[in-house]
């Protein structure tokens, strides 16, 4: 059995139209690198961009780079870098922050967008915690109350009281897809505002923004968009919503005349205004750098590799792991599944741990949940196959 699949990984990686983008990361074939979903890999040109940066932009131009090395104009290139991996036409995305503080921003300016007179913020339940935490404290400071709720009971949840919802597009722990064309539809329906967190969907799948209208939306860039341990986070504030856009963080690079330093604040035009304070440059241009692995890269063709290798997985664990070992968490239909496979395990730590000694690095949810995150640019069938194969022996 394990001949024939290692025989149809070796078909598939032939036959796959992205196998080429793996030599464009530091990786080694001894690791099967399954964290990408946590921490996206190193694109290889990366270093000596950041070296360049360092030693020439900031070590000999120093203050000169803000104008002549493009610094104080990055949040918005970078943004517009990204924006088409998101589904998003240029102008509506700015990039830096953590994605916590952009949920802030985010969900407090939906409040201020929303109808006044509504009372409830519906968040999703099963969210990562850092969105329930922050829009937790955003209701409070707004006035008004939070409402869990599951993204799949969410279309009947909403109604005449919400006045924003705040909808993970993949769910963190079991890399179930969340319904965003019919989700967003169904807030609108409602006279809400749609805010998503596109953490564990941007780069693994395409998310489509401008088209199914979402309102505003954040994300992370240190998974499937490579950027690097703590790269910075970015805000979509969709064009009809920037000019009544009101931050709760109004820091003064957002302002119109920033280096005007009134005391007055009057907000700058477009996505500038989702900025805070000064950006942060050395993340945020090895972030730029990393982008570059996108030329020519089609969100389509990835997520189509992406279920192609969530598939396979799949059917190597069913044919080399014991039955009732492991419960697939993951939903099994496309239209419901990220790019990770979660499985639960009794002995789920354990079993991590000897799985990364023994070179196949994915990552434990605890207290019971293994995940292994398929990023399309990098992970080949043959790491899926092996992935199985080791959990199997892992697991035995
Ligand atoms: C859905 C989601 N939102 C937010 C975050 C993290 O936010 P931050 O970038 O502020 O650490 C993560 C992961 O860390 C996440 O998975
Ligand atoms: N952001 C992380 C970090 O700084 C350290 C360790 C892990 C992370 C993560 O991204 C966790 C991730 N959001 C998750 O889905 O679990």
């Amino acid at each position: 059995m394990s001949e024939q699949l290692a025989d149809r990984a070796a078909a598939l990686d032939a036959a796959d139209e992205l196998a080429g983008c793996r030599k464009l990361f530091a990786l080694d074939d001894a690791t099967v690198y399954l964290d990408g979903n946590s921490l996206g890999a190193l694109p290889a040109h990366v270093p000596d961009r950041v070296a360049d940066v360092v030693r020439r932009e900031w070590g000999e131009l120093r203050i000169r780079s803000w104008g002549e090395s493009g610094w104080w104009t990055a949040p918005e290139r970078i943004g517009d870098r990204i924006a088409p991996l998101i589904g998003a036409q240029a102008g509506q995305v700015v990039v830096g922050d953590s994605t916590s503080v952009n949920v802030f921003k985010a969900v407090v300016a939906a409040v201020r967008l929303a109808d006044p007179t509504r009372t409830e913020i519906v968040v999703d339940a099963t969210t990562f915690p850092t969105d329930g935490y922050i829009a937790e404290s955003a209701a409070r400071m707004t006035g008004k109350r939070i409402v869990p709720v599951d993204p799949e009971e969410l279309t009947g949840a909403v109604g005449p009281a919400t006045a924003a919802a705040l909808v993970n597009h993949v769910d963190y722990r079991t890399g179930r897809l969340h319904d965003l064309p019919s989700l967003t539809a169904a807030i609108h329906r409602a006279g809400a505002l749609a805010v998503w967190d596109l953490c564990h969907s941007a780069g693994a799948l395409p998310v489509g923004l401008d088209e199914h209208r979402v309102d505003l939306a954040v994300g992370c860039t240190y998974k499937y968009l490579n950027g690097g341990p703590g790269s910075p986070a970015y805000l979509y504030v969709a064009e009809r919503h920037q000019g009544a856009f009101d931050s709760p963080l109004p820091g003064w690079t957002s302002h119109a005349d920033p280096f005007a330093m009134t005391p007055g604040y009057r907000p700058a035009d477009g996505a500038v205004r989702g900025r805070v304070g000064t950006p942060d440059i050395l993340s945020m241009l090895a972030l730029e750098a990393a982008l570059d692995v996108w030329d020519g890269v089609s969100p389509a063709a990835v997520r189509a590799k992406s279920l192609a290798l969530t598939d396979f997985f799949l059917q190597c664990v069913e044919s080399y792991v014991p039955p009732g070992r492991v419960e697939c968490l993951t939903p099994r239909e496309h239209a419901r599944r990220g790019s990770q496979i979660a499985l639960r395990c009794e002995d789920a730590p354990r079993v991590m741990s000897a799985l990364i000694e023994k070179g196949v690095v994915g990552d434990l949810r605890r207290p019971d949940v293994l995940r292994f995150g398929f990023t399309p640019l990098y992970v080949s069938f043959a790491d899926a196959e092996r992935a199985a194969r080791v959990l199997s022996a892992t697991l035995h």
